[in-house]
């Protein structure tokens, strides 16, 4: 039987992704964001393995076999993700001058009820600028009644189209704003306009590509790929069978190609899912240890660039994070330290942004990372009040959020931020209990950790109190160490003091035990 990796020796078609990308890369955010992570842990970023309890310093008195025997296999799992990760480009290089069509579907099943065409096709352009070197070269909403035909328009608006682009040299190529075209349109359509046609799926998933940075982000990726890429084996096939081929068997093997390659596929989507459990129970593992410290967990969500990553940075003072701006700039989960006001040590986790018309398969790859959102102690919804479609963004973030099966308790705490007020004149929100904010500029910075302090005393049960000790003994130096110790104020005519502590109950319980008055 032939491995995924025997497959890729004998030379199937897997080459790795270019990524052409505004603003390339920054070196090492991959680094900091791990480390970000592994703070929690106490665990050196490059020792993952030592995480599950396979690794570490546990090698004394091990035979020599058994060492390299495990860095073989360790040196061969690597090696097999490595081959995971390797795929076709999805988009050209080089600049591309795109006409962006977009399909308005006016009643039906298919109308959208949540966007309207106009941010739809901001976001569209949004997603194109993002590309290095491609730009909008010109736009058209045309309406459409057969969104699923093969040639998606009408028979009257397709001739003007292809008047239009046939009509036009300028233009490289067509972003035809659907989900998902199916491979037989995308032929239809590519040799009818002769330039090349792409949907948002394709974009998206480049632009994740590029964004991902740690290898969990990029194994969830592979996997929302496999639909993709059996679709596009299925039109092979087709297209092998009129030239008398795809179905014929291999070498005597028994096989088609069409069996062998979805074979290759199974193994490949197998091999993906038995890697992402592995890092699953890693991010367990973390998120434990981080629950054993008590830490409260701050999840920081919100539409894709509303400016969450640079609250996080404003916050924590990371001078490491790097906001960019760009769609889904951030793919990763990463976990930053902050403190609020009371000197309390909390954890700010940042998500992956929104999109209204996220690719589903998109979405479902990436809720096994939003799941963590659900052991969070609070979520801070970050919107950007300066976007033109700012409350369809927050309709879409909270029909998201909805959908994860959020503890009512954590729904309840959600902390509405307007972000970007720097941008609008005069901003006063409609919205009662929203904090205005420039995360940009730090301004209205320390209402909003007042705010979160309170939220994360009420999620958490930690009191605020102020405790009568004694000098002499181990009150204080047990406060110091199972409670945030905030202000000691000294009082040395009877060698006593009065100190502002935030301690949870089971703590609490322990001090009066221990310390009774
Ligand atoms: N003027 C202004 N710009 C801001 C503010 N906050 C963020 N930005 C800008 O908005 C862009 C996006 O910011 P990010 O923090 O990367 O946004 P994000 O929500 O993390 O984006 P994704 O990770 O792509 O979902 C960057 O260019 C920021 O500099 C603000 O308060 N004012
Ligand atoms: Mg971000």
């Amino acid at each position: 039987m032939w491995t995924l990796r025997a497959a890729v020796r004998r030379g199937l078609p897997l080459v790795r992704a270019a990524c052409s990308f505004r603003g390339g890369f920054a070196p090492g955010p991959r680094d900091r964001r791990v480390r970000a992570l592994s703070t929690f842990s106490g665990q050196s970023p490059n020792k993952g393995r030592s995480l599950t309890g396979s690794g570490g310093g546990a090698t004394a008195g091990r035979g020599r076999k058994e060492e390299d025997e495990e860095e073989d296999e360790a040196g061969e799992e690597e090696e097999d993700e490595e081959l995971l990760l390797e795929r076709k480009p999805l988009l050209p290089q080089g600049a591309q001058r795109v006409f962006l069509l977009h399909p308005d579907v006016k009643w039906g099943a298919k109308k959208q009820t949540l966007t309207r065409a106009e941010l739809q096709v901001a976001e569209a352009k949004a997603l194109v600028h993002t590309l290095m070197n491609w730009s909008v070269e010109e736009t058209m909403i045309v309406s459409t009644k057969t969104p699923d035909k093969k040639l998606v328009f009408g028979k009257g608006n397709f001739e003007l189209l292809t008047e239009k682009i046939r009509g036009s040299p300028q233009i490289t190529s067509v972003f035809l704003n659907v989900e998902r075209m199916n491979p037989l349109t995308k032929k239809e359509l590519e040799t009818a306009w002769g330039v090349e046609v792409f949907d948002r799926f394709t974009i998206v998933l480049h632009i994740f590509r590029c964004n991902a940075m740690t290898k969990e982000a990029k194994l969830q990726i592979a996997l929302a790929e496999i639909p993709l890429l059996r679709s596009n084996l299925r039109n092979e096939v087709a297209q092998l069978d009129q030239q008398g081929g795809g179905s014929r068997s291999m070498m005597g093997s028994g096989e088609t190609f069409m069996q062998i390659q979805q074979r290759v596929l199974k193994e490949k989507e197998i091999k993906i899912k038995k890697a992402l459990e592995k890092l699953k129970k890693r991010r367990h593992l973390l998120r434990n240890q981080r629950k054993k410290r008590e830490l409260p967990v701050i999840s920081v969500m919100g539409y894709t660039n509303c400016g969450k990553t640079t609250l996080i940075k404003a916050l924590t003072g990371d001078a490491a994070i790097q906001p960019r701006d760009q769609l889904f700039a951030t793919l990763d989960i990463t976990a930053h330290s902050g403190s609020l006001p009371s000197r309390m040590t909390v954890v700010y986790v940042d998500t992956i942004g929104f999109l209204s018309q996220l690719p589903y398969d998109l979405i479902e790859s990436f809720s096994a990372t939003l799941e963590d959102v659900a052991y969070s102690d609070v979520i801070i919804h970050v919107r950007d009040i300066s976007h033109p479609e700012s409350d369809l963004q927050k309709a879409s973030v909270l029909s998201v959020l909805k959908n994860l099966n959020l503890p009512n308790q954590l729904l309840g705490s959600i902390i509405e931020v307007h972000n970007k007020v720097d941008l609008v004149e005069r901003y006063e929100p409609t919205e009662p209990n929203a904090i205005t904010i420039s995360a940009l500029l730090g301004h209205g910075l320390e209402k909003l950790k007042a705010e979160i302090e309170s939220a994360v005393l009420k999620a958490t049960g930690k009191k605020l109190l102020t405790l009568k000790i004694k000098l002499e003994g181990a009150q204080l130096s047990w406060l110091y160490k199972e409670a945030t110790v905030q202000e000691v104020d000294v009082i040395p005519e009877n060698g006593t003091a009065n100190v502002k502590v935030i301690i949870s109950n089971s703590a609490y319980g322990k001090y009066r035990k221990l310390f009774p008055i």
